[in-house]
């Protein structure tokens, strides 16, 4: 029961990622991180374990996590990623940050 509790929990996480207020900081992870489209080549050569919302989303609803530090690791390598390839001080870094704020909020409730 315990683990279904904490697997609840992550869609209820999922669905705050998704709310329309929160997509001006939360675009760049909601999706695969195209570096095709975003013309950044080197992408693959810098981030070897890409990871993004949607793909986290679809593992749950598969019955891919056992628990819900399988559930947290993964949303933090999508942070990660993030702060590896977006410098500093950069756009994506900073709208990462506070993915990074909104994560820990509900994490640690
Ligand atoms: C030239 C250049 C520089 C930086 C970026 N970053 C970036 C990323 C990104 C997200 C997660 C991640 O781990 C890495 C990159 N997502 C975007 C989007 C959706 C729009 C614009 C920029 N974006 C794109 C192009």
């Amino acid at each position: 029961w315990k683990a279904d509790a904490q697997l609840r929990y992550c869609h209820a996480i999922l669905r705050e990622f998704a709310k329309k207020a929160n997509t001006e900081f939360m675009f760049p992870f909601l999706e695969p991180v195209d570096w095709v489209a975003l013309n950044i080549p080197d992408y693959p050569k810098i981030i070897k374990n890409p990871m993004d919302i949607s793909t986290v989303r679809k593992k749950l609803e598969e019955g891919e996590y056992e628990n819900a530090s399988q559930f947290e690791a993964d949303v933090r390598l999508v942070l990660w990623n993030c702060f590896k390839f977006n410098p500093v001080g950069t756009p994506v870094h900073n709208m990462g940050r506070r993915m990074e704020q909104l994560f820990n909020t509900k994490w640690a409730d």
